[in-house]
């Protein structure tokens, strides 16, 4: 323990800043970006991020296409719908909300969308570009605590980094854009041993379980850099409110990390922006701007 707290990394602002300088450049492109976001099935959670999507994407200047499809949409219908939006010239970025119904095969969603057009970077493509070192889309969630660290820290160059994770979505893409950052890179999972003793070596810890604050304070080298993507809500308390908290015990936490992204108001704020940024990084790309 120190005397001092953390500092909180406010992803909630540098989403906004990033957003903004969106927002600045978009009116010179000569065109507006269009971002389609397809959701299959009522979950509430999912509609909620989805309405935020829109609405920000709107906000900064681009079109947003929302396609709201039942729960018992089949799979050929959605393969479908994925490929009119490859082949729409007003769609830049297309973004299939994950999970999806059961009955539907998420990989063979994922690689009919065009490679060009997969702001989420989930395209074996894209994760094999960024991969191999080449441009790629990169994944957003990934990106975004990328643009967190350096904000922070300038060069992570030499730094050890743990991701706790392994996720095509978070935790290997975070492995790839550290290890391209020139930092020492470890990748942890449910059959590593001695987790705590392996996250106690990081400069840089990085959470992506899904496991309600898994991660202790004790678990923490002092004045580490901790980025917390988990994002789990916990069911209603005695009040009837329920409470959203990340992977790591952020109480215990903040009082040994140098610094730590809070949840909400961290990682989360970026994953939106980060699309966005994609959004136009792709419309650029495939208009030859
Ligand atoms: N902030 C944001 O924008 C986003 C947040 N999230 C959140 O991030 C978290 C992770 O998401 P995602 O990567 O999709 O999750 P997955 O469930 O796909 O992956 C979880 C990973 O954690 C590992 N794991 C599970 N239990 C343990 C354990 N006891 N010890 C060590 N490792 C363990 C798993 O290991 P194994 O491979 O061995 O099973 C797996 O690699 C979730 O809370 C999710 O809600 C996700 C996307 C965006
Ligand atoms: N194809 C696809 N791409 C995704 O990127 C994707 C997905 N499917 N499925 C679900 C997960 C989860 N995810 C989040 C994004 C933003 C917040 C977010 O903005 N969180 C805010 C507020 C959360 C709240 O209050 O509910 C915060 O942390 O501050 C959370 C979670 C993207 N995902």
């Amino acid at each position: 323990m120190t005397d001092t707290l953390a500092r909180r990394i406010d992803g909630k602002a540098f989403a906004a800043g990033l957003r903004a300088r969106l927002a600045a450049e978009i009116p010179s492109l000569g065109f507006q970006p269009g971002l389609a976001v397809v959701l299959v099935g009522e979950d509430p959670a999912s509609q909620v991020y989805v309405r935020n999507k829109a609405q920000q994407t709107v906000e900064v200047g681009m079109r947003s296409f929302e396609h709201k499809l039942p729960a018992e949409t089949t799979e050929a219908e959605v393969l479908a719908l994925v490929a009119t939006l490859n082949a729409d010239p007003a769609v830049d970025g297309i973004l299939v909300q994950l999970p999806l119904p059961k009955h539907i095969d998420a990989d063979k969603v994922l690689l009919t969308i065009d490679p060009a057009k997969d702001v989420d970077g989930f395209h074996p493509v894209n994760a094999g570009r960024l991969a191999t070192g080449a441009n790629a889309l990169v994944p957003c969630t990934p990106l975004g605590c990328l643009m967190l660290l350096q904000d922070l820290h300038g060069s992570l160059a030499g730094m050890e980094a743990v991701i706790v994770g392994r996720s095509n979505i978070v935790g290997k893409p975070m492995a790839q854009l550290l290890l391209k950052a020139d930092c020492t890179v470890t990748i942890a999972h449910s059959r590593s041993r001695d987790l705590p003793a392996l996250c106690r070596r990081a400069d840089i810890l990085v959470a992506a379980v899904g496991r309600p604050e898994m991660i202790r304070g004790d678990w923490i080298k002092p004045g580490a850099t901790v980025i917390d993507v988990g994002i789990n809500r916990l069911p209603p308390d005695a009040s009837g409110k329920s409470r959203l908290v990340g992977d790591v015990a952020f109480a215990e936490a903040e009082t040994v990390a140098g610094a730590i992204t809070p949840v909400p108001g961290g990682v989360g704020p970026m994953t939106i922006a980060c699309l966005l940024h994609n959004t136009v990084t792709a419309a650029k790309a495939r208009r030859g701007v």
